[in-house]
């Protein structure tokens, strides 16, 4: 019998999920809905959707399983507009939100009516969004965390995981609240961090223009995901306040012990300082998912850019390796631009790098 998918919301987590979907459940019917029109077709003409349906109410009364792919606020305002309906009583209804608290707490209106909610968050992404930039390997070896209410069925548990079995992920299941502390550390404060760390070199970069050209390594690094969808992050921040006001706090404290080494020079606590960081660091499992850090992306060094687009391109093409994204990063006195080419995995990645140094003169780099 057909499975019948609604997913609401076809951008990058909407589109990468019905993908991994459609390479393991073969008898899912995936129906899309969104605000915009537009990005359903695109989605359905992509093969990313299966059908459209333009009627949430009657999408959502036809579905075996609801999938919420939007914003957290908006998220927040979908559950409450589903409690209305009258859903299948099997129905499962999952969300893919960075938070999980505000997401579980106003679920309760699809428990009180005797629907079942299962928060959901994978714990991978990229910086980009859209259904253009939605790939089916995107959550491969990542980790999808589960928010059970209690109230579910098993074999309802084990009907969204075995949906989930395409994504390639490693199931964990968190309670809502360990779910909301420990992202708030490693995945919300990092976005603040980049964000705060971009502006302050802003502000340097109108005093002194050229700083702007010298900004490279690390500070690309640390700061890629400032490029992030400015309103997902609004919502993240919003719903996780509590627990980020006290992480700002507790970072500012320990800012501020820095500053007073640096200050008293103590040379011996400015160097414990990174090596208890770089051991950490160093120590921390590389997983090697889909896509964090989100993205396969070959930068190549060209003189004269225009011209150097289509060149490359046209090897990419000959040797056929589809990109998904091309951008000139910035310019080096005019006489140098750096071509930044995305591809959807690592494979045609390297691919592209062994095709641009055996057919063109220029330099690229893996970051
Ligand atoms: N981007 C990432 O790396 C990750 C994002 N998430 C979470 O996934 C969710 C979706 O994020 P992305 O796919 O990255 O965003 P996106 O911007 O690529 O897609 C958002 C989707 O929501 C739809 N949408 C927005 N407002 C709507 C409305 N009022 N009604 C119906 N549809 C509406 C958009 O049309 C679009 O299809 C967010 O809650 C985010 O916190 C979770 C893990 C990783
Ligand atoms: O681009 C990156 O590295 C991300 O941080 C992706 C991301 C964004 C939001 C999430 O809830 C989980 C992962």
């Amino acid at each position: 019998m057909k499975k019948n998918i609604l997913m609401i919301g076809i951008g990058l987590i909407g589109s990468s999920i019905a993908l991994s979907i459609k390479e393991t459940t073969k008898n899912a019917i995936i129906v899309g809905f969104s605000h915009n029109e537009k990005e359903l077709f695109g989605a359905k003409s992509h093969q990313i959707i299966d059908k459209i349906n333009l009627n949430l109410e009657k999408a959502a009364q036809e579905a075996d399983v609801i999938f919420l792919c939007t914003p957290v606020s908006v998220t927040l305002k979908l559950i409450q507009e589903l409690s209305t309906f009258s859903l299948k009583e099997s129905v499962i209804i999952t969300d893919v939100g960075s938070t999980k608290v505000e997401i579980m707490n106003q679920a309760q209106v699809l428990l009180d009516k005797g629907y079942t909610f299962i928060g959901g968050h994978p714990m991978a992404g990229s910086h980009k969004s859209g259904f253009l930039a939605g790939n089916k390997d995107l959550f491969e070896n990542a980790y999808y965390i589960l928010v059970p209410t209690g109230n579910e069925m098993n074999e309802q548990m084990t009907c969204l995981t075995d949906l989930l079995t395409g994504t390639r992920a490693k199931i964990v299941i968190l309670d809502a609240y360990e779910h909301d502390q420990i992202t708030g550390i490693l995945s919300h404060m990092p976005h603040i961090i980049a964000a705060q760390l971009v502006q302050q070199a802003d502000d340097l970069m109108v005093q002194n223009p050229i700083s702007k050209k010298l900004a490279a390594g690390g500070f690309r690094d640390i700061t890629r995901i400032a490029s992030s969808d400015p309103k997902m992050w609004t919502d993240i921040s919003k719903s996780n306040a509590v627990i980020l006001e006290k992480e700002i706090d507790n970072w500012l404290v320990k800012l501020s012990d820095f500053k007073d080494i640096l200050k008293s020079d103590k040379e011996v606590e400015i160097f414990n300082f990174f090596e208890r960081s770089k051991k950490v660091r160093d120590e921390i499992p590389v997983h090697k998912e889909g896509t964090i850090p989100g993205f396969h992306d070959l930068y190549i060094n060209v003189p004269d850019y225009p011209g150097a687009i289509a060149e490359v391109t046209a090897i990419l093409a000959k040797v056929n390796i589809s990109l998904i994204n091309i951008k000139i990063m910035e310019t080096r006195d005019d006489i140098f631009g750096i071509l930044r080419i995305s591809f959807k995995n690592e494979k045609d990645l390297f691919l592209a790098k062994e095709a641009v140094a055996k057919h063109t003169p220029y330099e690229s780099v893996i970051n």
